[in-house]
């Protein structure tokens, strides 16, 4: 674990690239050779053994890190560099916080390489995403409430990731902000609705790690302008 962390440590901007969505060749390159510090290979639909290992194998031409984050086990792929696991925190169906989980151990056994893994704590917080329907998500929370799940993460569980998940939408950077700033150990992901440099900047602020997912399909230009933006903006 010690060496996931000092991996994931490094990471302050990712693109996460949803192996269900078409992306050519000219657009991948250009994510992958960005200056981002990893791709996170993820979706909460659609994902599938094949377009999985379809994604990985184009990926894997490019030096930059890959990690799967696993959200449907029949589609875990092996040759990734990390597998991270979310968690879901502010649900009240624990299918989404162990139950999979349990299933997908008793599945894999031995075979699974811990010293590759990495828990995500997820607080979920767009209602209308996918990921807060799928999961039954109590996404209408505020800071104080978002702080406190951050603390169970943080001080309780010791989690290693905690990922303010905001997708489709830009959030609310007190909110992050309240998060990040009672964690004493885990490291905060933030992603959801970045599609410009000003709000890359906003996130970046507030959180060790910025993820920037859709608008790699929206505008690929402006995706790839977050890269710098995030690098060059100190932490709060
Ligand atoms: C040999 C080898 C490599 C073995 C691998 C070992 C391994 C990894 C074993 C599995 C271990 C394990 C404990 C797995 C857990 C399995 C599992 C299915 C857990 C449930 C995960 C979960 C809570 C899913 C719910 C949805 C969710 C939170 C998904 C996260 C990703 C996400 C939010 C993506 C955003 O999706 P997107 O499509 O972009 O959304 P929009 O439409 O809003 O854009
Ligand atoms: O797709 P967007 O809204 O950028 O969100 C990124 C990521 O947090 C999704 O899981
Ligand atoms: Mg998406």
């Amino acid at each position: 674990m010690e060496n996931v962390k000092s991996c994931l440590s490094s990471w302050r901007h990712v693109f996460k690239l949803d192996p269900d969505r078409e992306l050519n060749d000219e657009m991948l390159d250009a994510i992958c050779m960005s200056g981002s510090d990893a791709i996170l290979v993820g979706g909460s639909s659609g994902v599938t053994y094949e377009n999985t290992v379809d994604l990985l194998s184009r990926i894997r031409r490019y030096e930059i890190p890959c990690a799967l984050e696993v959200s449907d086990l029949e589609a875990v792929v092996p040759g990734f560099d990390l597998y991270l696991i979310p968690m879901v925190l502010n649900t009240n169906d624990t299918r989404w916080l162990v139950g999979q989980h349990q299933q997908a151990i008793e599945q894999y056994g031995f075979m699974i390489p811990w010293d590759m893994l990495a828990a995500e704590g997820y607080i979920i917080l767009n209602g209308e995403s996918t990921a807060a329907r799928v999961t039954g998500a109590e996404a209408g929370l505020n800071s104080r409430e978002a702080a406190a799940y951050a603390q169970i993460a943080d001080k309780l569980m010791r989690l290693p990731i905690i990922y303010v998940e905001y997708s489709g939408t830009f959030g609310d950077m007190e909110l992050v902000q309240s998060i990040y700033r009672t964690v004493s150990q885990s490291q905060v992901f933030y992603g959801g609705g970045i599609d410009d440099v000003s709000k890359a900047r906003q996130a970046a602020r507030v959180s060790h790690t910025v993820v920037v997912g859709n608008v790699v399909y929206d505008n690929w230009a402006a995706a790839l302008e977050t890269v710098q933006a995030v690098k060059e903006t100190p932490l709060s």
